[in-house]
């Protein structure tokens, strides 16, 4: 259940559905329809306590049909509904047409242009008539192109005429606009917010890609997932084309809880080396600090022991906030050279605080040649801006880079201004897209952080740690939380998880952590509250 969806594998489940007769495209419409309405119910109780007046706004295609059932049910409960078509009814496809006819002999369905007409000079201009429901069935999975100017501007009408707050609007599947494949609104040119802003968006089946990333989750709302009856376990067990296309479907990151214990029946008497010993290379005097945090996260996540490699001029300022962590003295590529020649240090962090410039890409360059896991951040991707492809010569499987959207711009240009430039057409280029294409081209994990964080490794798996809607941490825009992160996953590697799950892991866990505190959280605090999570997940 933790995979997130494209729109194309969406349509690979329901049309296996189909052709091997689990399902027919009236039963899954009918199905969508009860579970809008059932989650409408149970989200907005109290809706059903007002003037229970629903507007519904149906589309062209199928997520059209689904309005159409929606406005039968919310009838069938005794509601007023009114229907408005963007499209002709004649044009609608096989089920959706059905729906509508089902629909026309209980109510009324406005054209939209008479829509405009009675936004702008009827309804919403009397508190009587206004609705307290506002149902976006325009578009779904289906959106391939920018809303037309007409409708962008109608809904726009709506919105004005509804403020958000006056009615709840519910979205079905999609906020009509957004492209479900990147989250991103699809828009003629420059870039432009959507213009209608849902309360809860009803996702069938499945979440897709689009509910998370980018601007879904401000878009959406919140989320639901109404079943609408595939087994998608007996669908692909049915059909080795459907097996494939799913195998490489993007998932939510989980904690692994098994992969956090330490010692039990299986293993008495372990060691700590039997954790690993990770390494973090810390800057000079006055710059020690983002080393120290990630330090911490890669000794409370679990490593057996953890070294700050830190200049002689800042083993004083490191000695004093250090106690079970160890330091040693590094001054350069030479001397770090020479501490890995001890085989224990497994995992490596460079980064945080370590400065931009030669310094740090000599000790990158070490660093890569010892073959240990490594962790690359911050300073240790900045000091590659402009010089990428001789640090991508020299990366490999059990490498992570980490960037935040600034530090991956610097190493991928060309793939960053694809994510941002204006997305004309669907499905468009998305953050899973563009963190693939730098993994491959890395040829490395790479870790694209955000409240919508994309881990990616080169053909491989993509995990998405999302930090929004039940699970959002805003706090954690906070100084240093990066820096916490590469600890926490290098304390993972040094544990011997594997690459991509150590990050999965680590994000899952720093956005828990995050969670767990609240408003005021600082990076500091983020290591120390790791114990609290491990208890609640059975570590
Ligand atoms: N996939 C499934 O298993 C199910 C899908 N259902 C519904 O079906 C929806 C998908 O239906 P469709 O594929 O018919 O697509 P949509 O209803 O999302 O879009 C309708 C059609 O509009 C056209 N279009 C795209 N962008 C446009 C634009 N900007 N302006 C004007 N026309 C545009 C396209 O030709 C598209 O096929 C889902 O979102 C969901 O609501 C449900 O009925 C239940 C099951
Ligand atoms: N709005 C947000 N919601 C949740 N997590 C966020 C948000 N903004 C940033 N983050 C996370 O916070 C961390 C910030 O890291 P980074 O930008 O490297 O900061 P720093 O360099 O100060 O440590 C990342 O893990 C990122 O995914
Ligand atoms: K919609």
């Amino acid at each position: 259940m933790t995979e997130l969806l494209t729109s194309a594998q969406m349509r690979a489940i329901e049309q296996t559905a189909f052709d091997l007769g689990a399902a027919t495209g009236a039963e899954l419409m009918e199905r969508a329809g009860q579970g809008v309405v059932e989650a409408i119910l149970a989200s907005f109780p109290d809706l059903e306590h007002g003037s229970r007046r629903a507007v519904i706004l149906c589309g062209p295609g199928n997520n059209g049909g689904d309005g159409f059932v929606v406005a039968r049910l919310l009838k069938e409960r005794g509601w007023t509904a009114e229907c408005f078509l963007y499209g002709e009814a004649d044009r609608l496809p096989p089920d959706a047409r059905a729906n509508f006819e089902r629909w026309s002999v209980l109510g009324p369905t406005t054209d939209f242009n008479d829509w405009r007409f009675a936004l702008r000079y009827g309804v919403g201009s009397n508190g009587a008539e206004a609705p307290t429901l506002v149902i976006d069935a325009l578009f779904g999975t289906g959106l391939v192109r920018p809303l037309a100017d007409d409708l962008d501007r109608a809904l726009r009408e709506l919105d004005a005429a509804f403020p958000k707050g006056t009615a709840k609007r519910v979205a079905v599947d999609a906020p009509s606009g957004l492209c479900m494949d990147s989250g991103r609104p699809l828009v003629p040119g420059a870039k432009v917010e959507l213009p209608l802003k849902q309360d809860m968006t009803v996702s069938f089946h499945r979440l897709k890609l689009g509910h998370v990333l980018s601007e879904g989750p401000e878009s959406c709302g919140a989320v639901r997932v109404a079943d609408i009856g595939l087994d998608q376990a007996a669908l692909r067990a049915a059909r080795s084309e459907l097996r494939e296309t799913l195998g490489a479907a993007v998932t939510r990151a989980i904690p692994r809880a098994y992969e956090l214990r330490k010692g039990g029946e299986d293993a008495p008497g372990v060691h700590k080396y039997d954790y690993g010993h990770a390494l973090v290379v810390s800057g000079g005097p006055g710059h020690t600090g983002a080393a120290r945090l990630a330090a911490r996260g890669a000794l409370r996540i679990g490593a057996g022991l953890v070294t700050v490699a830190a200049p002689g001029s800042a083993m004083t300022e490191c000695a004093s906030h250090l106690t079970a962590i160890m330091l040693a003295r590094c001054n350069g590529a030479s001397d770090l050279g020479a501490i890995l020649g001890d085989e224990r240090l497994n995992a490596l962090c460079l980064g945080p605080g370590l400065g931009v410039g030669s310094a740090t890409r000599d000790m990158v360059m070490t660093a890569l040649g010892s073959r240990r896991c490594c962790v690359l951040d911050a300073d240790a991707l900045t000091s590659f801006a402009g010089s990428a492809p001789s640090l991508f010569a020299h990366l490999h499987s059990r490498v992570i880079l980490t960037p935040h959207t600034g530090e991956f711009a610097r190493l991928f240009p060309d793939i960053w201004a694809k994510l941002t430039d204006p997305a004309t057409r669907g499905p468009a280029y998305s953050k899973v897209d563009a963190t693939q294409e730098a993994a491959a081209r890395a040829g490395c994990i790479v870790l694209l952080k955000g409240p919508d964080t994309v881990i990616a490794e080169p053909g491989g798996r993509t995990v998405i740690s999302a930090a929004s809607y039940d699970r959002a941490a805003p706090w954690l825009a906070t100084a240093g939380a990066g820096d916490v992160l590469s600890g926490m996953i290098t304390g993972l590697l040094a544990r011997g998880v594997w690459p991509v799950t150590a990050a999965e892991i680590a994000t899952w866990l720093h956005v828990e952590a995050a969670r767990r505190f609240g408003p005021g959280l600082i990076a500091a605090d983020l290591p120390d509250l790791l114990p609290a999570v491990f208890r609640e997940i059975g570590v």
